[in-house]
C-alpha cells in the first residue's frame, strides 16, 4: 500500500471503536477496477494496480481497518463491471462517473479526481471545435456506455454518432484513422497514454472539453454494510489532500513518453545487436568458406605438384638409365661400365677376391657388314648381347657394350678358371647360334674372348682391361673363335 504514502488528511476523521470493529470482522472487499488513468491503471507485466484511485482505495480502507482485494481484470466491458457491482458480484469499482441510472441501481461516493474528454482527430486535420455544442456537424466516435454518451446525444444526432466496443478501444481510433468517423471523443489522460502505448502517432488531441468536466468516484454495491463503508468513505473525502497522489501519477504521458523512449532504445539495441551478430555469422560464414576453398585449392595444387614432382623422378630416371644403357643392344654402355670396374677393383683391392673380365669381339664382322648389309650387323650384335646376357646371370655381373663390336663382362668374385667357363659357354653359346658369316671358319659366326684375372698384387683397373684386350687380341692372333686369358697376381 504504498500509494497511500501520497494520500493526507487536511482534518483529522474520527472513526469509533465500534465502526473500527465492524469494518475489522468484514469479508474483504472485492474491487474491481476500470483502465481509466491516472485514477486506475493495471501493469499486466508486474501484474500491479496503480493510479490516485487505487492510492485513495488504499489509504482509507487501511484507516478503517477494511481489507481488499482488486479482482484480476477479465475482458470485461464498462458496463459489464458495472453490472457485476450492481449485482452484488463485486463490491466496489474504481473509479466511475456519475449518471443518473448508475446513481439508482449503485451507492457513489463523493468524487474524488475530476477528468476531462478530448476530441481527437488524424494528424494535421484543425476542425474548428471549441466545445461541445461544435461538435454538431461531425461524425463522432464514442466508447459505448461512458456516462458521457448521455450529453453527447443531445448535440450530435444519432447517424453521426458511432459507439464502439471499450475493451481495447482499438474499433474507435481504427475507425478515426479509416475516416469512418471523423472526430473521436476519449478521456483525455486516457489517451495520452494509449498514444505512446499503441503509436497512434497519427492521431491528435484538437480540443480538451473543459466545458463538460466528469468528476470521479467510488461505485458501490448498495449493499447495508457497504452504505456504512460508503459514509465512512465520504467523511475522509471530503477532507482529502489528493495534491500529492495527483501530482505521482497525472504526469502519465510524461511517463509514458519516458518508458516509451526507453522501449525503443531498447529495442533498436536489440535490433542492431541482432543485426550485428547476423552480420556477424555471415561475415564468418564467409571466411570460413573462403578458408575451406583456399585449403582446397591448396589440396589441389599440392596434389599436381606431387604428381609433377613424380613424373620428373620418373623422366630422371628414365634418363638415367638411358645416359648408362647402349641404345643398340640394351646392354650397360661403357659409361656404367667404367664405374662398375673402378668400384669393384677398389673393393678387389680391399677384399682380395678374384675380379675378372671378358673382352668378346665379333669374327670378321665387318664382312657380315659389307655383304648382308648394316641393318643384318645390327641384328648380329643384339644376338650376341643376349648371348652374353643368359651367360652371365649374377647379378653382381655386369655385361656392357664396349665398343663398335666389342662386348666387356665384368665379373666380381670370378676366379680365373669360372671366368674362362664362362667365355667359353659365350663363344660356344654364339658359335651354336649358326649366324651366318661367310668368311669365318665354318662359314657361321663366332667370336673371340679375351680372359683376364686379377687374384692378387697391385695392378690397377686399366692395366686388367688392357691385359683382357691383349688376351683378345692373342685369340685372334691365333686364329679367332677362342679364348685367350691371363692371371695377374
Ligand atoms: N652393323 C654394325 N656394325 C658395326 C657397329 N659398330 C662397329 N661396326 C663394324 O664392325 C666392323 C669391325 O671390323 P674390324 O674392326 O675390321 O674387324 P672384323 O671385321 O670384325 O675382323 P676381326 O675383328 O679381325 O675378326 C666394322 O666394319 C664396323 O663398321 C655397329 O654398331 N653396327
Amino acid at each position: 500500500c504504498e500509494g497511500g504514502d501520497h494520500v493526507r488528511l487536511t482534518q483529522p476523521v474520527e472513526i469509533e471503536a465500534q465502526e473500527l470493529a465492524a469494518f475489522r470482522a468484514m469479508a474483504p472487499l472485492r474491487v474491481l477496477s476500470v483502465d481509466a488513468p491516472p485514477m486506475a491503471r493495471y501493469d499486466r507485466r508486474k501484474d500491479q494496480h496503480s493510479g490516485i484511485g487505487v492510492d485513495v482505495l488504499c489509504f482509507i480502507t487501511q484507516r478503517l481497518g477494511l481489507r481488499y482485494e482488486i479482482l484480476q481484470p477479465q475482458d470485461l466491458t464498462v458496463a459489464e463491471k458495472i453490472r457485476q457491482v450492481q449485482d452484488g458480484r463485486a463490491d466496489v469499482l474504481i473509479p466511475l462517473s456519475e449518471n443518473a441510472e448508475r446513481a439508482e441501481r449503485g451507492l457513489f461516493t463523493r468524487p474524488f479526481y475530476e477528468s476531462h474528454y478530448a476530441v481527437i482527430a488524424r494528424k494535421g486535420w484543425r476542425p474548428e471545435i471549441r466545445g461541445m455544442a461544435d461538435l454538431a456537424p461531425f461524425r463522432v466516435g464514442v466508447i459505448k456506455g461512458v456516462a458521457f454518451e448521455a450529453l453527447l446525444n443531445e448535440v450530435v444526432a444519432a447517424d453521426r454518432l458511432m459507439a464502439f466496443d471499450d475493451i481495447s478501444s482499438a474499433g474507435l481510433f481504427q475507425a478515426l484513422r479509416n475516416g469512418v468517423v471523423d472526430v473521436a471523443v476519449f478521456s483525455k489522460s486516457i489517451f495520452d497514454e494509449k498514444r505512446y502505448l499503441h503509436e497512434y502517432f497519427d492521431l491528435e488531441v484538437v480540443h480538451t472539453l473543459h466545458d463538460a468536466p466528469r468528476a470521479y468516484g467510488f461505485y458501490f454495491n448498495p449493499s447495508p454494510s457497504n452504505q456504512r463503508i460508503v459514509q465512512a468513505f465520504n467523511r475522509h473525502l471530503a477532507v482529502l489532500d489528493l495534491s500529492g497522489a495527483v501530482a505521482a501519477h497525472e504526469d502519465g504521458e510524461r511517463q509514458f513518453i519516458e518508458r516509451y523512449v526507453a522501449q525503443r532504445s531498447q529495442h533498436l539495441f536489440w535490433q542492431m545487436a541482432v543485426g550485428a551478430a547476423v552480420l556477424l555469422v555471415l561475415v564468418l560464414f564467409l571466411a570460413l568458406r573462403r578458408y575451406h576453398r583456399m585449403l582446397l585449392r591448396l589440396a589441389q595444387s599440392n596434389e599436381q605438384i606431387l604428381l609433377q614432382q613424380h613424373a620428373l623422378e620418373q623422366a630422371n630416371q628414365e634418363l638415367r638409365k638411358l645416359s648408362q644403357t647402349d641404345g643398340l643392344t640394351g646392354l650397360a654402355n661403357r659409361r656404367q661400365f667404367d664405374h662398375a670396374l673402378l668400384r669393384e677393383h677398389a673393393r678387389q683391392q680391399r677384399t682380395g677376391s678374384p675380379l675378372s673380365l671378358l673382352m668378346t669381339d665379333l669374327d670378321h664382322f665387318k664382312y657380315v657388314n659389307d655383304h648382308y648389309g648394316h641393318a643384318i650387323g645390327d641384328d648380329y650384335l643384339r644376338t650376341v648381347a643376349r648371348v652374353l646376357q643368359t651367360s652371365v646371370p649374377r647379378v653382381t655381373d655386369l655385361a656392357a657394350r664396349y665398343g663398335g663390336e666389342e662386348f666387356i663382362c665384368l665379373l666380381p668374385d670370378t676366379s680365373a678358371e669360372d671366368a674362362h667357363m664362362l667365355a667359353e659357354r659365350i663363344r660356344q653359346g654364339v658359335s651354336e647360334l649358326g649366324l651366318p658369316n661367310a668368311l669365318a671358319d665354318g662359314g657361321r659366326l663366332t667370336v673371340s674372348v679375351g680372359v683376364a684375372t686379377l687374384e692378387g698384387g697391385h695392378s690397377s683397373a686399366a692395366q686388367l682391361l688392357a691385359q683382357a684386350d691383349e688376351q683378345l687380341y692373342a685369340a685372334k692372333r691365333a686364329g679367332r673363335d677362342r679364348v685367350h686369358g691371363v692371371v695377374l697376381r
